[in-house]
């Protein structure tokens, strides 16, 4: 597996990615678009900070790319929907770098209230005023926090030890979580007009970007002192320097521009305006943390483990790995193995949960049984972060059913798939040894480990039947390594289930096919 490095990225966190001898580490920074396309297609993994765009031609050029990694919260430098479309997953490292973001927001707070970086400069230039950087509290000050999400509510925690009021706005916190957090949640206009400083610590969305513009900074107080270390474009760049320059806005503090290196920014050219170039996340501690996060998830991708932290698929919490992590094989093996045994178009899939896995969220058991499915017909285009997308692009509807109540089974996990008025189903679970086995196939009741090469054999329940497939296999050289027989009553339709050593010639199947007797064979391949 080759990992490439595209901006710097603490390589002592990285510790997990050299540890492992299969994988080999290039770092290649400050790369053009052009140049990385060139490269692209060597590399199962891109790791990047915030510099680096990860652009669609990028996505559709890497043909052999299996993870992107942002060392970092923000993915708005990564083309997501060309990932996922791609069947690319996207991690990220959302926690490592929440304080260091947090303690520069509060940093760049004192510091334009006490204009600290402009007072600095003067006495670079030799000049002691003291009387032109006369700043302002922040005790008593209301301080209005636009995001309380990881960032947002540590801000407010810390604004809250400076005995700043703090209030909030978040569509997505609802008033019972503003209690716990006790923080004012109140809708934006109010919070505009509210506030001696607002802050912002959203994402880079289309509802996000331009949030302060020339009409909600109408709606502040005069003499606003705005801060962005979130993401540039966030305030509207021109709106604040004409609000400053007209007195409205009385200083702002960016860390986060939108066009970045903003070395010809004009907000640098006010003294209003103090600036630090992206440097939220910029700290020893917060480097090697996200490092470390997205390596390790990085790896976990590679090695096909669930992982917490993907963007484009749903994240999974420790806890949910621990309980879904032994039925995610038992998902993808219950989908690729009806998908086999199905000799029509699947038109639609019906999923049931049962027992204490209906508990949580199964999106990602759901998206592995439907890679599964459309894993043997579409290969290596298909995977658990596009499977959805594609199982709709295809016409199959997929029904998702959870009961909690069960009998005789821990789990169970069935499925049945129907097409131009063919069913089957097919019932897996793991035994308390964390064996898979499947419990079910078109509703004849089984106990059998699945194997890499299988054979199905519905045949006609009389005697000599397993003899006679034994001979006919025995004769195209196919040792059978197991064999279990499922049937309904004496004399009927029985199934046979025989898992062999490899592959199966096709002159067997047609034997199989026409021996008496045997009514249909289906070779699986897991
Ligand atoms: N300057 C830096 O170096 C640096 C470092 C870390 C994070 N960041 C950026 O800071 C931002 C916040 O990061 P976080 O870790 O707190 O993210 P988070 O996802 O924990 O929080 C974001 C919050 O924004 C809220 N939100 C989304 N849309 C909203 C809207 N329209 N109005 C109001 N609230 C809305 C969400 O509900 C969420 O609570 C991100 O953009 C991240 O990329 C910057
Ligand atoms: O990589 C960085 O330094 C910036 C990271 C920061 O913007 C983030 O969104 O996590």
């Amino acid at each position: 597996m080759r990992v490439l490095v595209c901006d710097p990225i603490e390589q002592e966190g990285l510790e997990a990615l050299y540890e492992d001898p299969t994988m080999e580490i290039v770092h290649k920074y400050k790369s053009t678009e052009e140049e990385i396309i060139a490269i692209a297609p060597e590399y199962d993994a891109i790791l990047v900070r915030s510099a680096t765009k990860i652009t669609k031609a990028i996505i559709d050029s890497a043909t052999n790319l299996k993870v992107i990694g942002r060392a970092g919260v923000g993915v708005d430098n990564i083309d997501l929907d060309a990932a996922t479309l791609k069947g690319i997953v996207v991690v990220n490292a959302p926690d490592g770098n929440t304080i260091a973001a947090t303690e520069h927001t509060i940093g760049m707070m004192l510091a334009l209230a006490r204009n600290i970086p402009q007072a600095y400069f003067k006495l670079q230039e030799k000049v002691w005023d003291r009387k032109a950087f006369t700043g302002v509290e922040l005790r008593n000050k209301t301080l209005g926090v636009v995001g309380l999400g990881k960032i947002g509510r540590q801000v407010a925690q810390r604004a809250k030890a400076f005995q700043m009021n703090v209030v909030g706005y978040d569509p997505y916190v609802n008033k019972e979580r503003s209690v716990e957090l006790d923080i004012e949640v109140m809708d934006l206009k109010e919070l505009f007009a509210a506030s001696d400083f607002i802050t912002v610590h959203l994402p880079k969305t289309e509802e996000t970007m331009g949030m302060i513009n020339a009409e909600t900074i109408a709606m502040m107080k005069d003499g606003v002192r705005i801060l962005n270390c979130a993401r540039g474009g966030i305030i509207d760049e021109p709106a604040l320097y004409d609000a400053i320059k007209a007195g409205k806005v009385k200083g702002a503090a960016i860390d986060v521009f939108l066009k970045e290196p903003a070395i010809d920014n004009p907000l640098l050219e006010l003294p209003e305006v103090i600036a630090t170039p992206h440097l939220g996340a910029s700290t020893e501690e917060a480097q090697f943390s996200v490092a470390k996060d997205v390596a390790e998830e990085v790896l976990k991708v590679l090695k096909g483990e669930p992982v917490k932290n993907a963007v484009n698929i749903p994240s999974i919490s420790q806890e949910l790995i621990n309980e879904l992590g032994p039925y995610i094989g038992l998902s993808e093996t219950l989908g690729k193995f009806i998908a086999q045994i199905m000799d029509k178009p699947i038109e639609k899939i019906k999923i049931n949960y049962n027992g204490n896995l209906a508990k949580y969220d199964l999106t990602t058991l759901t998206n592995t049984i439907l890679k599964g499915l459309l894993r043997p017909v579409l290969a290596d285009s298909v995977n658990y972060v596009n499977a959805p997308i594609v199982a709709k692009n295809r016409g199959i509807k997929v029904e998702e059913i959870k009961t909690e109540s069960l009998k005789n089974y821990a789990n169970l996990i069935t499925l049945e798939v129907e097409g131009s008025g063919v069913v089957h189903n097919l019932a897996g679970t793991i035994f308390s040894n964390g064996e898979a086995k499947l419990v079910q196939l078109d509703n004849y009741s089984m106990d059998t480990t699945p194997t890499k090469h299988m054979l199905i054999v519905p045949h006609n329940d009389k005697p000599g039947m397993i003899g006679h497939i034994g001979n006919i296999l025995g004769k195209y050289d196919v040792n059978v390594a197991g064999m279990q027989v499922g049937r309904k009553e004496i004399g009927g339709v029985a199934i046979m289930i025989i898992s062999i050593d490899h592959s199966v010639p096709t002159e067997a199947l047609e034997a199989m096919c026409t021996a008496e007797g045997i009514f249909d064979v289906r070779y699986v391949c897991l």
